[in-house]
């Protein structure tokens, strides 16, 4: 069954489309990492498919329904940020009390164990914890609604190295006792590579890739090699990314069935896998080059 389908979604804000006909179908239980840069929509994605916002134009649908308002969506559907507000009134044991009556498939136990383990106060109030508690909280909301369609935005900001880790194993351990769509965005790629099974990379609104991570692993290889020679076997092919290494080396990422690997390797080159994270970076940087080219 289709968890999330997606057709030309566009949202418009300000007068700039935030999201700009993106499309893509997530199918049964898997997590996927939400890939992209500052600004690529990832947010807006995620409260659209939350039902938060609603659409400008295009379709979208969670559980075959349009979300935007919807009860089934909302029970079964959870977007969890660092921007989660709750009532003043509320102090951390009401809030998970009345986490658990509003989403049908909440575990109590896991709950009140995560609770305890991360050393919260039943009394405390959301409000005056730290960013990193906080976060810290959420996450517990996040899991513990196991809802068929869970969504993580930027879940460890603010969590320490050791936090961030617990809470990494926490979610695959839940997911493999109950697995369910599992939706998480973060720019640490690196640090969630073994959980994921698929990404989508968005930039300017719009799904530059969605793979597997397997088949990302090997969707290019990088090449290193004498810029004279190697930057001529680039002119007029499709390259991902070139990059001068020192005075006379360039490097170049292509595809991983680009014919300038095998005349590279005639010529002696080195090639090696590109790492998922620097092949994000490199499919949406926005111009060759990088940060030294400022100060040249
Ligand atoms: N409430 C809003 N009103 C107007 N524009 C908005 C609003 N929220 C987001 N945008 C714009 O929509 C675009 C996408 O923003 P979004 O927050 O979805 O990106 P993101 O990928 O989550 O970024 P980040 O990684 O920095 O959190 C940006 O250009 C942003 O300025």
């Amino acid at each position: 069954m289709k968890v999330i389908e997606c057709r030309d979604l566009t949202k418009r804000m300000i007068g700039r489309n935030a999201l700009n006909q993106l499309s893509f179908t997530l199918e049964g239980d898997k997590i996927t990492g939400l890939i992209g840069r500052n600004g690529a929509g990832k947010t807006t994605l995620m409260k659209i498919l939350a039902g938060y916002w609603h659409e400008t134009s295009g379709k979208v649908e969670v559980f075959s329904e349009r979300p935007f308002q919807n009860l089934n969506v909302s029970v079964n559907a959870i977007y969890v940020d660092d921007q989660m507000k709750f009532s003043h009134t509320l102090t951390l044991e009401d809030i998970l009390k009345e986490a658990a009556r509003f989403y049908p498939n909440w575990d109590t136990v896991l709950a009140e164990r995560l609770f305890d383990y991360f050393s919260f106060h039943p009394k405390e109030k959301h409000d005056y914890l730290s960013k990193g508690k906080k976060s810290t909280f959420n996450m517990i909301i996040g899991l513990a609604s196991r809802c068929k369609l869970t969504m993580f935005d930027e879940p460890t900001t603010g969590m320490d190295a050791s936090v961030r880790k617990d809470f990494y194993r926490a979610l695959l351990k839940d997911y493999l006792a109950h697995p369910r769509t599992i939706l998480l965005s973060s720019h640490h790629l690196e640090e969630m590579e073994d959980l994921l099974e698929e990404i989508i990379l968005i930039d300017e609104g719009q799904v530059v890739l969605h793979e597997s991570m397997d088949e990302l692993k090997e969707y290019a290889l990088g090449i290193t090699g004498r810029a004279e020679i190697l930057e001529p076997l680039l002119a007029d092919e499709e390259v991902i990314y070139e990059t001068r290494v020192g005075d006379y080396s360039t490097y170049a990422a292509v595809k991983s069935d680009s014919p300038v690997i095998q005349k590279a390797k005639q010529h002696g080159m080195a090639t090696g896998p590109v790492p998922p994270n620097d092949l994000c970076i490199y499919l949406t940087a926005k111009q060759k080059g990088g940060i030294d080219d400022v100060f040249k």
